[in-house]
C-alpha cells in the first residue's frame, strides 16, 4: 500500500488553479525529488499532503487514511504521520535545542520529563548534534538549526517526511551537512518527498524525480532517465536554465 496516495488532486487559490490534477503514489521507503520552475506548484503539493492547504477536488490518503479537512480529529492524526521541514527552520530562538525538540507533541506527551529528555537526546544524536542539547537555538549555525528542525520532525516518528527547499536559506558551505543527514535518513528507509534545487543530490539519492510544470506532473522517472534523457521541451529547457 502506498504511504501517500494522491488521485486527481486539484487546488485553486481563487480563480488561479495551481494544481491541475495530480496523481502520485509514494511507496514506503521511496525518496522522491520534486523539481520545477518557481510557481509550478511544488510547495502547494507538499502543503496539501500535510494538510496545511485544503484542496477542491481529488483524493489524498496518507498511510491508508483519507485526508478529510472537515474532521479535526482526522487532521490531528494525519499531522502526526506527516513530518515537514521548511526553508526557514522555525525553531524558538531563545529556547535551548533540547527544549525545542521536547516541544514536539509526541515528547510533550512522554510519561515523564526524563523519558522525554532521553528521547530528545537520542534524536539529536541522529542528526549529529548530541553536544548541543543545552545550547540556545539562535547560537547555532543555519545548518545546525536545520538539523535540529529535522530532529524535531523525527520526534513524531512520521510515516513520511516532506522537505521544502530545506537548504535554500543556507550558506553554501552549510548545505552539505544538512543533505548528509537527509541522505542517512533515506538509507535508513525513511519515505521522503523533497522539493529541491540540489540537482546533484536529487540525481544521487532519489529513486524518482518529478518535474512539475504549470500545476501538473509533467515528467516523472528514475533520476538517470529524467536528467539523462529528458523527453519534453519544458524539462529540457528547465535543465538547461540551471546551467546558464
Ligand atoms: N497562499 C497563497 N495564496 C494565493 N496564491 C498562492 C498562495 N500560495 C501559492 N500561491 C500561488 O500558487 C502558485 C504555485 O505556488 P507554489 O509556491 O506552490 O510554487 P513553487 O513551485 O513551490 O514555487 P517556488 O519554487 O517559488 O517555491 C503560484 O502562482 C503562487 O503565486
Amino acid at each position: 500500500m502506498p504511504i501517500v496516495d494522491i488521485r486527481a488532486l486539484r487546488k485553486s487559490y481563487g480563480s488561479n488553479e495551481v494544481l491541475k490534477g495530480i496523481d502520485l503514489q509514494v511507496e514506503p521507503g521511496e525518496v522522491i525529488a520534486i523539481i520545477g520552475k518557481s510557481g509550478s506548484g511544488k510547495s502547494t503539493l507538499l502543503r496539501c499532503i500535510n494538510g496545511l492547504e485544503e484542496f477542491q477536488a481529488g483524493e489524498l490518503t496518507v498511510d491508508g487514511k483519507p485526508l478529510l479537512h472537515k474532521s479535526a480529529v482526522a487532521m490531528r492524526a494525519l499531522r502526526q504521520r506527516v513530518g515537514m521541514i521548511f526553508q526557514g527552520f522555525n525553531l524558538f530562538p531563545h529556547l535551548t535545542v533540547g527544549k525545542n525538540i521536547m516541544l514536539a507533541p509526541s515528547l510533550v506527551k512522554a510519561k515523564d520529563t526524563a523519558s522525554g529528555e532521553a528521547h530528545a537526546r537520542a534524536l539529536l544524536e541522529r542528526v549529529g548534534l548530541a553536544e548541543k542539547f543545552d545550547a540556545f537555538a539562535d547560537q547555532l549555525s543555519g545548518g545546525q538549526q536545520q538539523r535540529v528542525a529535522i530532529a524535531r520532525a523525527l520526534a513524531m516518528e512520521p510515516a513520511v517526511l516532506l522537505c521544502d527547499e530545506i537548504t535554500s536559506a543556507l550558506d553554501p558551505e552549510l548545505v552539505g551537512e544538512v543533505l548528509r543527514v537527509v541522505e542517512t535518513l533515506a538509507q535508513e528507509g525513511m519515505t521522503l518527498l523533497m522539493v529541491t534545487h540540489e540537482m546533484n543530490f536529487a540525481r544521487r539519492v532519489s529513486n524518482r524525480v518529478i518535474f512539475m510544470h504549470q500545476g501538473r506532473v509533467h515528467e516523472m522517472g528514475p533520476p538517470a532517465e529524467l536528467f539523462g534523457n529528458p523527453q519534453t521541451p519544458e524539462l529540457q529547457q528547465f535543465l538547461k536554465s540551471l546551467h546558464d
